[in-house]
This record gives C-alpha cells, structure tokens and sequence, in this order.
C-alpha cells in the first residue's frame, strides 16, 4: 500500500505543483490518475520514486516513509515506464531490458536470460532482442518500456503515459495486454493518462485531478459513472453530452445498446463475461 499524506510540492521556480494531496494507493490493484494537462499527475507520479522530493507531507510505502530510504534503491525496486519508452538508443533492446538488473547486481547471463523471458510476458518475439529500438515500431518499443520496468520484479510499477504516443489500435492492444499482465503478476500499478475512456478501462480505482493536485473524485469506473461528485467530473466524464447516456432497445427478442445518438454499441447478454454478438451498426 501507498500512502499519501497532506503531500505538497512546490518546485524552486515557485510553482505549487500539488498542494496537501492525500491518498491511499491500495496493493495489487491499478489506480489510475487521470485530469487535464498540468493538474500534478507526473509530478505525484515521480514523488513515489523520488525522482521528485516531496516538499512538505509523508508518502509511506507498506508503513514505512520513503523518506528514510536510499533513493537509488528505492527507484531500482520500483518499475518506471514513461510515454516515448525512454529506451536507450544505443543499447539493443536485450540489454536495455536487462539494465536494472544488471545494476542491482544480477549476473550478465541470468540478467539476459530474464530479459529475454520478460520479452515473452510482454508479447514480443525473441528475434527482436538484437535490435536497436529505433529498428522497432512505436507499440514494439512501448512493451520493451514494459519489460523493463518488469524487469528487476518491482511490487510496484509507475505508468507515465505509457501508450499516449502510440496510435488507437496499437494502444487498444497495449491496453488490453496491461490487463492480461496485470491479472498474471499482480503488481501495484499506479498509472497516469488524460485520457478518461482509459482510465475507466484499466482503473480500480480512480483518482480525477484538477490543478494543484486536488482530487474532484475517487472511485471505482462504476462509483464514477454512476455518481459523478459535480459537473467538473459529469463534463470530464462526457455524461453532460450524453456520451455515457446509453439506453437499451429491444429489437428482434435482443436487448440492443443505443449511444446517445441512438446509434447501436452492443447487445446484452447473460452473465457479465459472456460474449454478444455483434449488432449492425
Ligand atoms: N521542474 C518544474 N519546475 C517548475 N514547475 C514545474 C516543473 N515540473 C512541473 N511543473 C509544473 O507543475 C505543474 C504540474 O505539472 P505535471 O507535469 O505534474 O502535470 P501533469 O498533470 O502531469 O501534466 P501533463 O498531462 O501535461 O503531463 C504544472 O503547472 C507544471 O508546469
């Protein structure tokens, strides 16, 4: 568990990035921090790994402030991925995996060993680990951003953007592989997007963020969707223009999905994981 309290950050130029922002980050579970350009998200982000000092508050990890840790440590046993990939370019991308590890002491072969297993887990083929990351695709070079911050088996993982580069049908399939990779391992992921479709696709819990850092609303997908605390969030969430309004219809003995422009999403079906077919549109 992750735990926020009264937490500020005012950066030397003056600027209050986030203001007395209180959290608790549960284990094991996707939080996602979602809120328009400049609201605090990265600089939150960054001050669990300390690559950003805190300037007033406590940020506990599991009980114990992370204050009184070694920085270096604390960074290499947390899992950092960003948006462009952060790949170093003249590395290939076996050795870019294994980067952590490497410094945290592990064997040159093990290390390789592992990285080119962790290309596995992130639905890579081995053949690519000789290259260099400008040689792969955007969506290529995103999961070698996964794999690496996989690769020292952190608890934790920080997720900065991580698909924002990349373009829809690349990010729907990293979005989904997430999920799958998040079912299997189990990890405390702390994610950050503008993007609220995605939030609500991957989030446990989520935190919207207006400037400074505040938190309009917390809660599951449901929780917000169904009680949006004020307009801020009815508008952010896009319930105001009726986006999320969606209405069932019957038609041929189904129960049809309508948009608000009545136009057909889906059909229902029994049970929650059972598979509908698809409606004409
Ligand atoms: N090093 C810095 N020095 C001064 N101000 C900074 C610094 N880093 C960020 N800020 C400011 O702090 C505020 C929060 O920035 P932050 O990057 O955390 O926002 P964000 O929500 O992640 O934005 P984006 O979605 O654009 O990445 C902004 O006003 C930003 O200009």
């Amino acid at each position: 568990m992750i735990e926020f309290r009264q937490v500020s950050k005012r950066f030397p130029d003056g600027t209050l990035a986030v203001e007395d922002f209180s959290l608790v980050i549960p284990s094991r579970k996707t939080t996602v921090f979602v809120g328009s350009s400049g609201c605090g998200k990265t600089t939150i982000l960054r001050m669990i790994n300390r690559m950003i000092d805190r300037s007033s508050g406590s940020i506990e990890i599991d009980g114990e402030d992370i204050v009184a840790l070694d920085k270096v440590k604390l960074r290499r046993r947390i899992g950092y991925v960003m948006q462009n990939s952060g790949l170093l370019p003249h590395r290939k991308v076996v050795d870019n995996v294994a980067t952590v590890p490497l410094l945290n002491g592990v064997p040159k072969k093990e290390a390789h060993t592992r990285a080119l297993e962790l290309l596995d887990t992130v639905g890579l083929d081995r053949s690519l680990a000789n290259r260099y990351p400008s040689q792969l695709s955007g969506g290529q070079q995103q999961r070698v951003g996964v794999a690496r911050g996989l690769a020292a088996d952190p608890n934790i993982l920080l997720m900065d953007e991580p698909f924002g580069a990349v373009d829809p049908l690349v990010r729907a399939e990293l979005q989904q592989e997430l999920i799958r990779l998040q079912r299997e391992l189990d990890k405390t992921v702390v994610f950050v997007t503008h993007d609220i479709d995605e939030a609500f696709l991957l989030g446990d819990q989520v935190v919207i963020l207006q400037k400074g850092g505040v938190i309009v609303q917390k809660g599951s997908p449901t929780e917000i969707l169904t009680a949006p605390a004020n307009d801020f969030v009815a508008d952010f969430i896009g319930a105001t223009k009726g986006k999320r309004a969606l209405h069932i219809d019957r038609r041929d003995g189904r129960d049809v999905v309508l948009d608000s422009e009545g136009r057909a999403a889906g059909v229902l079906v029994d049970g929650s994981t059972g598979t509908g077919e698809e409606v004409p549109t």
